[in-house]
């Protein structure tokens, strides 16, 4: 059975930690003499306040990766910002990540950490984990090595991990404890903003059920945001406060996550949530017709109607513009008609 988080509005300060604008990302490619432009993320404009969990879903190849990755100013040729900015607020203090690249730099990990996909996987298989912790975290704590390795080994034992952990190698250790070290790495300089892409997906349901309650625990001790990427939606309703729904490189729908998923507003947000198994429910799931499009060449006027159910004339020639609608915002000529899952 699919259960959704309640929000919990009343611990969420107004003023955002984080605010992305006009934000567009393009991979430019060149092929002997012949320019590529894969417009994966496509003025994106959207904020997330403090102590809130903001996720984002979309299918593969939608941008979400692009967009995070953008976001946390970890992005390499051929991914390059070509307009908008992304500005962090760290107590009290913007950081705009793309103007301020020294400051951004010294805030990673203190008061930034994002967790790559796949990060389980980048522990140095050859040293032991205590080297990572070090590596990472030590200059950015101003603690003696004595004092580190104390707060280090109280972190991990918060987290449910046994500080012997910090004498063995990688390979020693099971996925579930792998991804249980890379998230105590995220948060042990103790982060406002924590950035994380698909950090559950390579691991079972028990465990996957596990790391997210660790995820939540981490986040609701420290107080801090995170925006993560998932395209599991079950994921999105067991944590987020917030979910931001992205097609085609635009968000197409954001709202509280117990909205979009009793009353989804865009007919790509309906079809994703209707897709969703449920226990008991025998009806043939409809698959979305045809494939997401491809972003180097992208439809005319909103990118989804060519799959869309609802699709008129206006649809195929004018981008609809992402509006206030209800609880949340939405990017559709035809939300309003759109019927709930
Ligand atoms: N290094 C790259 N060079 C060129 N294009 C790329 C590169 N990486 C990603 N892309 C393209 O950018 C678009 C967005 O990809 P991105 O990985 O951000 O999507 P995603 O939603 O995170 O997908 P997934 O869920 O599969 O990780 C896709 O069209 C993809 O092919």
């Amino acid at each position: 059975m699919l259960a959704v988080v309640e929000t919990k509005p009343a611990s969420v300060e107004a003023k955002p930690v984080l605010r992305v604008e006009g934000l567009k990302a393009y991979y430019q490619m060149n092929y002997f003499g012949v320019r590529r432009e894969v417009r994966a993320v496509d003025d994106i404009s959207l904020t997330i306040k403090r102590n809130e969990i903001y996720g984002i879903a979309g299918e593969s190849s939608s941008g979400k990766s692009s967009l995070i990755k953008t976001i946390a100013g970890a992005i390499t040729p051929p991914l390059r910002v070509v307009e908008g900015s992304v500005k962090f607020d760290f107590g009290g203090k913007e950081l705009d990540v793309y103007a301020e690249r020294p400051a951004m730099k010294a805030a990673r990990w203190k008061h930034l950490s994002y967790v790559m996909q796949g990060s389980m996987n980048v522990l140095n298989p050859v040293r032991k984990v205590k080297h990572a912790f070090h590596d990472f975290a030590f200059k950015h704590m101003g603690l003696s090595e004595q004092d580190f390795r104390a707060r280090v080994e109280s972190h991990l034992q918060r987290i449910g991990l046994d500080p012997r952990v910090l004498e063995a190698y990688p390979h020693q250790l099971s996925g579930g404890m792998r991804q249980r070290l890379t998230i105590g790495l995220a948060t042990v300089c103790e982060p406002e903003f924590i950035i994380a892409d698909e950090p559950t997906t390579a691991l079972d349901v028990l465990v996957q059920q596990d790391v997210l309650a660790l995820i939540k625990e981490v986040q609701q001790r420290l107080g801090s945001s995170i925006i993560f990427v998932t395209h599991d939606m079950t994921v999105h309703a067991a944590i987020a406060d917030r979910i931001g729904i992205v097609y085609a490189g635009r968000l197409v729908e954001e709202g509280p996550t117990i909205d979009v998923f009793e009353r989804p507003q865009h007919p790509y947000t309906a079809h994703l949530i209707a897709s969703l198994p449920r226990i008991g429910d025998t009806k043939k799931r409809i698959a979305l017709p045809g494939k997401p499009p491809n972003l180097a060449d992208p439809p005319s006027g909103c990118r989804f109607h060519p799959r869309c159910p609802l699709a008129i004339d206006k649809c195929t020639r004018e981008n609809p513009p992402l509006v206030p609608r209800q609880t949340g915002r939405v990017a559709c000529w035809r939300a309003g008609e759109v019927e709930a899952a």
